[in-house]
């Protein structure tokens, strides 16, 4: 049994819905042509190899070679069997030819109606006239005049597509294609004859002409062109490096030959996705296109080409970051964001880029060449807030604290270990933090023990801890730390007393959950006048106020959320601040 083929769907799907662009059916045309010419070649006649296409006036395009031509039981073998093709059934010399499906004149029921070709064999036989519809119906018909070797494809635009038989369009779209092809192709409208091709493809350029090339194109200069090869898949080419900085998200646009013909100006992946920072132009003589021609088939050969090309950019930049400094500088101040991704994707990049990288520290922004010069300790905080809250006492302390807060800069920062000995990096645990700073003596923490036991059990219904300790600057008398899990209990906790019942019992459900509520921590810095004040006044209204107005405080310099009992506490403790200020009595019962 055979499955039935809807020949008419068949055709449409593959003309309509292979290929992207209504415009490629220039470059399926340039390809047979330029095939059939190395295919009369390879029959050994000395002939004038070109490929000509002349616009007329009536939108209709013709496509001229002095190839092969087809004899007419090729016909009958390979056009109008679709999915037939004389280049795959001459499995060991198919290597010279672009094309390989059979699919491609399908390209042409895009644009046009019909597809009319005159052609004669090189090899035998007269002169043969074949017209193509796409519902599959042909004719074929000798014809009697005297034609000359070769092929010719008539064309004429479908209403809508006219657009595309204009000579400028055709023009173009025969350069965009055509013009590093090695076989002369001709522009013809009346008298007029124009050459297509340009004499050397960029990956043959020497730098300056790639330079300058890449320039007209673009209309902004490269800062640098990486040359690339690729001994497997027969790959040259050249990388222009981007003058601006580009997204990782931005569609990467590589433009890539087959055999000096364009297949794509937009392939995304022959390239390691790392490399955005560069535009590849490339031509391979053995990578296999798939169908549409727009990618290339992934297949083993594909990746290893990719890694190789991978390789040549590598090694372009670890070689100039010693001939040229300056240059690899620049290029790092333009693509600095997305060298930092591509640092934590490969491990011969990091250990190239991460002394160039720059982070934001509790010493300011410094290079990591400068942070590891200067420290063998470093701490990394993992969210911005985290470090905003100790980046100046960190200072004081002489702690060098990364912000690993913004995107990759902490594995960034973690794995620096890997590229340097006797360093350590930690991740900064901020409820611990204050443990760092210097004890009090034994005697000393006696003394304050009554204090802090007041102060834990004001600040209880706030899920914060105190403790004292000695650390610089002496003007901040509290330092109040908080991790997201803290924030989140004490918020639970507020709405618990505020929230209707349902969102209580939610709350209180979560908070079940977690088996000891972390507690954010007030470090009372025994440094600080006021503190040691408070900590030794026998009066308790004024010990609580300050209790009460260094945790609020703290609270607003650290732009941390403040509940409604909070506000209601700084409040009542300001007043009672005045009061005393004013010479009023101590409130009874404190
Ligand atoms: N200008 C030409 N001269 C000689 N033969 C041609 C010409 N154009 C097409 N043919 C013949 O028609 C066949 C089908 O062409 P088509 O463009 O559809 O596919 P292809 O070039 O073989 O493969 P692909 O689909 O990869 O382009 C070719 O294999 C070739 O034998």
């Amino acid at each position: 049994m055979n499955f039935q083929v809807n020949l008419q769907g068949v055709i449409d799907l593959l003309s309509n819905h292979l290929y992207s662009d209504p415009g490629v059916f220039v470059r399926e045309l340039l390809q047979n042509g330029v095939d059939a010419v190395t295919a009369r070649r390879r029959l050994g006649h000395a002939f004038d190899e070109t490929v000509k296409v002349e616009v007329f006036s009536s939108y209709t395009l013709a496509f001229s070679d002095n190839g092969c031509g087809l004899t007419e039981s090729e016909i009958e073998q390979f056009l109008a069997r679709i999915g037939s093709s004389t280049k795959r059934e001459q499995q060991d010399t198919a290597d010279d030819f672009i094309g390989q499906f059979g699919v491609g004149l399908l390209s042409c029921f895009v644009v046009s109606e019909e597809i009319a070709m005159i052609t004669r064999s090189a090899l035998e036989g007269d002169a043969l006239e074949w017209r193509g519809k796409p519902d599959g119906t042909y004719t074929i018909k000798k014809l009697q005049h005297e034609v000359p070797i070769g092929t010719t494809v008539y064309l004429k635009a479908k209403p809508d597509y006219e657009d595309y038989f204009e000579y400028y369009q055709t023009s173009e779209l025969l350069e965009k294609y055509g013009q590093f092809l090695p076989i002369p192709i001709m522009l013809i409208e009346d008298k007029y004859e124009r050459t297509i091709n340009v004499p050397t493809p960029p990956w043959l350029m020497d730098k300056e002409e790639a330079i300058a090339y890449v320039e007209r194109e673009t209309y902004s200069k490269p800062m640098d062109i990486i040359p690339l090869s690729s001994v497997i898949g027969g790959v040259s080419g050249i990388a222009h490096i981007l003058p601006y900085a580009v997204s990782l998200q931005d569609e990467k646009r590589h433009r890539v030959h087959l055999k000096n013909m364009l297949l794509s100006d937009k392939m995304n992946n022959i390239l390691p996705a790392w490399a955005f920072f560069v535009n590849g132009i490339l031509n391979t003589d053995s990578l296999r296109p798939t169908a549409s021609r727009e990618a290339f088939q992934e297949n083993d050969l594909f990746f290893a080409v990719r890694d190789e090309l991978g390789e040549c950019i590598k090694r372009y930049l670890m070689e100039l970051s010693e001939r040229d400094p300056e240059l690899f500088q620049r290029i790092i101040r333009v693509h600095y964001a997305s060298i930092k991704a591509m640092a934590v994707e490969d491990d011969e990049l990091y250990a190239l880029f991460i002394r160039h990288l720059s982070f934001e520290t509790s010493y300011g922004d410094m290079r990591m060449a400068d942070i590891l010069r200067d420290h063998r300790m470093i701490l990394v905080a993992v969210s911005l807030d985290e470090f905003r809250q100790v980046a100046r006492v960190a200072k004081a302390q002489e702690l060098m604290v990364v912000n690993g807060g913004y995107v990759h800069d902490l594995d960034l920062v973690r794995n620096v270990t890997a590229v340097e000995d006797d360093v350590s990096v930690d991740i900064l645990s901020i409820l611990e933090f204050a443990n760092r700073f210097e004890e009090l003596g034994y005697e000393e923490k006696l003394a304050v023990q009554p204090f802090l036991d007041q102060s834990d059990e004001l600040l209880e219904p706030f899920q914060c801890r105190t403790l004292v300790r000695w650390f610089e600057p002496a003007d901040i008398p509290v330092l109040y730390n908080t991790d997201r899990e803290a924030n989140f209990f004490k918020l639970a906790e507020a709405s618990e007393q505020e929230a209707n019942p349902l969102f209580a019992e939610v709350v209180r459900v979560i908070k079940e959950g977690l088996y000891e509520g972390p507690y954010a921590r007030l470090c009372y810095n025994y440094n600080n006048p006021m503190v040691r004040k408070a900590i030794e006044s026998r009066d308790p209204e004024l010990q609580r106020a300050s209790i009460e107005l260094f945790y609020t405080q703290a609270l607003l310099l650290g732009n941390h959320v403040m509940g409604a009992e909070e506000l209601r506490m700084m409040n009542a403790a300001l007043l009672r601040f005045m009061n005393r200020g004013f010479g009023g009595e101590a409130e009874a019962g404190l």
